[in-house]
């Protein structure tokens, strides 16, 4: 198939958003391993960190397979490419009520506009940049990649929701991890019931 999702009545797709470090990945391993939630596995033109593995944290990509792709949405991103294509997509949605997916902002305004109400929108923040930046050099980032990230228009950008996601996203201030997991449990909660 080219493109197009087929979500039934009550299929939702869980979209992560908000700048680098603020733990969108560690939302998403949470849903997984709570709740049994699919990841829907993106593609980039970027190098895998170590103990990236390609299939699990993405599809790495070269710039000519990248535009082979069947894509929804894609971003340039601190001088990388990054989309999500409708193959993924559906993989994650075939057995499952809800997938959660990573995207940046600009992505997030795209899925919310495509999906609407089938977009479960979550902006995650973490109000002090260098608590982002410790937590990236934490994760085992390098440094230089972590100075250079910090200072690109993306993450300065996504640092706040933007206005065309106001009344549209729930926004998690992820500083305690174990509030962030109450938010998280109370809005799939919500989700099943609805
Ligand atoms: N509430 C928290 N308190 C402390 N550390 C946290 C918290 N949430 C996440 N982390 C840690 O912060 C680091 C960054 O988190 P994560 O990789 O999930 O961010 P991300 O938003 O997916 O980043 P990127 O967009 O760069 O991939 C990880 O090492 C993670 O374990
Ligand atoms: N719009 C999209 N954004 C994506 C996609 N896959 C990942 N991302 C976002 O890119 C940045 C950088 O990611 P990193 O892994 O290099 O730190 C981050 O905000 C991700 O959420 C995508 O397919 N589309």
């Amino acid at each position: 198939m080219k493109g197009g999702i087929k979500m039934r009545e009550n299929q939702r797709v869980i979209v992560l958003t908000g700048a680098a470090g603020t733990g969108k990945t560690t939302v998403q391993n949470y849903l997984k391993q709570a709740y049994q939630i699919p990841s829907i596995i993106t593609h980039t033109t970027r190098s895998a960190r170590t103990g990236e593995q390609s299939g699990v944290d993405y599809y790495f990509e070269n710039k000519a397979s990248f535009d082979q792709l069947h894509l929804l949405e894609s971003v340039q991103y601190a001088d990388n490419r990054y989309g999500s294509s409708w193959e993924g997509i559906n993989k994650a949605l075939q057995e499952h009520q809800f997938a959660s997916i990573v995207l940046d902002t600009a992505g997030a305004i795209t899925y919310q506009k495509q999906l609407g109400e089938k977009a479960k929108i979550i902006f995650l923040a973490v109000d002090n940049q260098c608590e982002i930046k410790t937590r990236m050099l934490k994760r085992g980032d390098r440094l230089a990649d972590v100075e250079k990230r910090m200072q690109s228009k993306e993450v300065n950008r996504d640092l706040n929701l933007p206005s065309e996601l106001q009344g549209h996203a729930t926004i998690i201030e992820n500083e305690n991890w174990q509030k962030t997991k109450q938010s998280i449990d109370q809005i799939i909660k919500k989700l099943s019931n609805d």
